[in-house]
């Protein structure tokens, strides 16, 4: 047993080595996020997809779909050895198209919720929602969320800190700077595309619902979805003023657009639906 970091708990060398590879995973956890974000711009699903019925491809094979320079295989490698270990591809002895026997990579059911172009007929790529959370200005706000907190005459939130217009973040979602609103909102839409799934598989926990309110419920996509699967739900979108004017006639007998702040009160229906409203609210 080791001597004790402070006087009052003894820290044994096994539990300083956990805390140190503990450490490590939170320290590098980015990278996955990052080698996540390369994998749905370079369509590497899609790509492992369209090999046909093994849905394998080897490095080399994909280097070429690619069209990648071959001096970025080495990097490409390391690229997919952090998807393998992050449960986005898989990575086992197969065969190449050369039928020689080589590594090579397969889909797992993390990449095949990002397949596009109806590759996947259960649900809609999340693509787009996986990069909407890894824009580069969000990203950015949580570079400061120490800095901020340590001033009091700061702005409101971190995110204000990190765009140059110094504003909230649904205030330039609203104001759809660069692109960034419209992005946010069809990355919104396609994570509500696993509700399709949600409906195939637990349709029962929505029976006897008769109305629903969804939080934040953006451009309405859930709700929309809902009334489909059962034409009775009378379904009211609550958000930002901004939103429900900008999306309001979309209303219809069974879908309001109805404004307000979650934080002050909340419609009343039998049920409520949040989805994705907490996460934002660390920046
Ligand atoms: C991250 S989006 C999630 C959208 C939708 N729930 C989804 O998952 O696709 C958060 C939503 O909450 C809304 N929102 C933010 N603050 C709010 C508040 N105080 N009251 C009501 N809605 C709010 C935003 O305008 C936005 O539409």
């Amino acid at each position: 047993m080791m001597s004790s970091i402070n006087d009052n708990t003894i820290t044994t060398t096994q539990q300083l080595s956990l805390g140190y590879v503990n450490l490590y995973k939170h320290m590098l956890s980015y990278a996955s996020s990052m080698a996540l974000k390369s994998a749905v711009e370079l369509g590497i699903p899609d790509i492992i997809f369209n090999k046909g019925k093994a849905q394998t491809i080897s490095l080399h094979e994909l280097v070429s779909a690619l069209q990648i320079p071959p001096s970025r295989t080495n990097f490409l490698r390391r690229v997919m050895r952090v998807l393998v270990h992050s449960g986005i591809f898989t990575n086992e002895k197969g065969y190449n198209d050369d039928k020689e026997e080589e590594e090579v990579y397969g889909l797992t059911p993390s990449s095949k919720l990002l397949l596009t172009n109806g590759n996947n007929s259960e649900v809609p790529s999340v693509g787009p929602f996986v990069l909407s959370v890894l824009e580069p200005v969000t990203v950015t706000a949580f570079h400061l969320i120490g800095n901020w907190l340590k001033n009091e005459d700061s702005p409101a939130t971190p995110f204000h800190l990190a765009n140059d217009d110094g504003l909230g973040l649904y205030e330039y979602w609203g104001k759809n700077t660069d692109g960034f609103g419209d992005r946010l909102n069809e990355g919104m839409e396609s994570d509500s595309g696993t509700l399709k799934f949600v409906l195939k598989n637990f349709k029962s926990t929505f029976e006897g619902i008769t109305t629903l309110v969804d939080v934040g419920g953006n451009t309405g996509t859930m709700c929309k979805m809902l009334i489909e699967a059962f034409p009775h739900l009378k379904c009211s979108v609550f958000d930002l003023p901004y939103v429900v004017e900008a999306n309001s006639h979309n209303n219809t007998e069974n879908l309001k657009f109805i404004e307000g702040d979650m934080f002050q009160t909340i419609p009343e229906a039998d049920a409520i639906l949040f989805k994705v409203c907490v996460y934002f609210d660390l920046i």
